[in-house]
């Protein structure tokens, strides 16, 4: 059986850890953060709902305490502030970026084997950094905002057309931000028919407008942002990779000439299994979609660029 350590134990690493446990992903869970006795309590708490909900899984917290992580298969980093209201993910990294990188090499110390799954914003540029600053093979960086972002797609498109969104098959590819985010309506489907059958075009429009912003209308709502979907968003990743599933799943990943781009990590459909994402899967699409990811990638290497002003 495989250890599972979440580094940040807040809103979306407690939910992840805690979908991991109940799911018995793994034999081992450890929650890490840096506030004093913050995962222990959490993990503490989370165990108690065990024998009410029936899951067994060692879980432990830390506080900062890397050699309780050693030998982690996987790490999930959720480390970091999130945004609040009328922010955007993108300023979050000029503390984001030195949290992420500290994280990396804490947790290579001691499972130099892990296959990272990155969700601290922003994303695609965390993701980046701790591809370059960790030197891993590009397998085992993963950043998580696609399955968020196209389970939101579903969401929207099941209100939309009123029918399940477990019938409903959508993806959303690029950047994992307000403006970059690519929801791929033409490609979407409900029980194999494209919904473009079902829906006009003001509506589809409209459904891939609310995707882009869904993170940021929940920021609103709530005064910080998401956790439910991104926990279980991450568990998605987590579990296809544990299980060796094989499942596609859009993912930041590094780009070698992929979707015309290089040097950069972005969202494309990637099959998740067990030695991390394996194969990137060419979606074909067409010269309009094709701007939009080139016009996203341009944004997202905005971003990388900030890296080399920090001091990390
Ligand atoms: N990629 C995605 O789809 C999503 C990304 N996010 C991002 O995830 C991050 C976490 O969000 P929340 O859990 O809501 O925030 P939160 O504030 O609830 O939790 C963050 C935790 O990180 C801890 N932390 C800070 N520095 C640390 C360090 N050096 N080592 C270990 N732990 C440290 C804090 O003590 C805190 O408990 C944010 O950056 C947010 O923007 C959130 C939702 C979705
Ligand atoms: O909106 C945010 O800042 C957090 C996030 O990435 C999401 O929920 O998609």
């Amino acid at each position: 059986m495989s250890k599972i350590t979440v580094v940040g134990a807040g809103a979306v690493g407690a939910t992840t850890a805690d979908n991991i446990a109940r799911k018995e992903l793994a034999s081992e869970v450890v929650l890490l953060d840096i506030k004093e006795g913050f995962a222990e309590g959490k993990a503490l708490d989370m165990f108690q709902t065990a024998a009410i909900l029936g899951w067994d899984t060692k879980l432990t917290g830390v506080t900062n305490d890397y050699s309780k992580t050693a030998n982690s298969d996987v790490v999930v980093i959720t480390s970091g502030l999130p945004r609040k209201p009328g922010m955007t993910r993108e300023e979050l990294i000029g503390v984001n970026a030195g949290i992420v990188k500290s994280v990396v090499d804490n947790i290579l110390k001691y499972s130099p084997d892990a296959i990272f799954v990155i969700v601290s914003n922003p994303m695609d540029t965390m993701t980046y950094l701790a591809l370059k600053a960790s030197g891993l093979p590009k397998n085992r960086i993963i950043g998580m905002g696609g399955a968020l972002d196209s389970a939101r797609f579903k969401c929207y498109l099941s209100l939309a057309m009123n029918v399940s969104p477990n019938d409903l098959h959508g993806s959303v590819i690029g950047g994992h931000g307000d403006t970059t985010m690519i929801p791929l309506t033409r490609l979407a489907t409900w029980n194999g028919t494209p919904v473009t059958d079902y829906l006009d075009e003001a509506t589809l429009t409209k459904v891939a407008a609310d995707t882009m912003v869904g993170g940021a209308t929940l920021t609103g709502l709530l005064g910080t942002s998401a956790w439910y979907a991104p926990g279980a968003a991450s568990l998605s990743v987590v579990e296809s990779i544990i299980r060796d599933e094989k499942r596609v799943i859009p993912c930041s990943v590094l780009l070698e000439g992929e979707y015309g781009q290089s040097d950069i990590c972005m969202g494309v459909p990637v099959v998740l299994g067990k030695t991390g994402w394996e194969k990137i899967i060419d979606y074909k699409l067409n010269d309009a979609e094709q701007a939009l990811f080139a016009k996203s990638a341009d944004a997202v290497r905005n971003m990388n660029n900030v890296l080399s002003t920090l001091n990390l």
